[in-house]
């Protein structure tokens, strides 16, 4: 059985580039890895009615904190069964956010913490009910606000990307700062490592710890 390892943090975190790192590194030691990313942007229906939400095209779906949250959820239940093959096939399975995003976007748009009902209720809804495998460890890549902002505007200019009504929301993202801060001081699920995502990091020994 393989090892779900997420990597979770505020748009413009540099998820996507810890993950091709991290992908190369696991490989250098031997492991084979899986990669997927959540939302499945056009690959599921619950994931593009996600981005229709995002950019103020559900109405009040888009503005109903649990509505979004269930969405998201639907979209990875969706994939359950390919998570739980992926996880009988590779030693390490490596997801670029996961159900703590669900945890930490909306405990941040109820401006509740982590210790709050949503935090709760995300749980019970995507590992209790959905049956979603619980990761083996979640990796915070802790940035500012500020430097998360900077990153997605270069990201929006470079690659023509707009930003989503969320991510130009700059106290939004503070305080989801502050709940994934909560959710790795409490071991939300699984055991968090917190690196930061300001400097070059040593991936190698990332990955040592990890496959320990
Ligand atoms: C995967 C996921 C993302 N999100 C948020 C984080 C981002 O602001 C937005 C889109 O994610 P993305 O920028 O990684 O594509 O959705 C949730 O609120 N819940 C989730 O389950």
């Amino acid at each position: 059985m393989g090892r779900l390892i997420v990597i979770e943090g505020l748009d413009g975190a540099g998820k996507r580039t810890l993950a091709d790192k991290l992908t190369a590194a696991f490989a250098e030691q031997g492991a084979t890895v899986g990669t997927r990313a959540f939302p499945r942007y056009g690959l599921s229906v619950t994931a593009d009615l996600v981005q229709d939400g995002l950019h103020g095209r559900l109405g009040g779906l888009g503005d109903s904190v649990y509505g979004m949250a269930v969405l998201y959820a639907l979209d990875r239940q969706g994939a359950r069964d390919d998570l739980l093959s992926d996880l009988a096939s590779f030693d390490v399975v490596l997801l670029d956010r996961f159900v703590a995003s669900n945890a930490a976007y909306g405990a941040a748009r109820l401006h509740e913490s982590a210790d709050g009902a949503f935090v709760s209720w995300v749980k019970s809804v995507e590992i209790d009910r959905f049956g979603l495998p619980v990761p083996h460890a979640q990796l915070l890549l802790r940035v500012s606000a500020e430097l998360a902002a900077e990153r997605a505007t270069h990201r929006e200019n470079v690659d023509s990307r707009v930003r989503d009504n969320w991510e130009s929301d700059t106290p939004l993202q503070v305080r989801v700062g502050q709940v994934y801060d909560e959710l790795a001081t409490k071991s939300w699920l699984s055991p968090w490592h917190v690196v930061d995502g300001s400097t070059d990091l040593d991936v190698l020994s990332l990955t040592g710890t990890l496959l320990a």
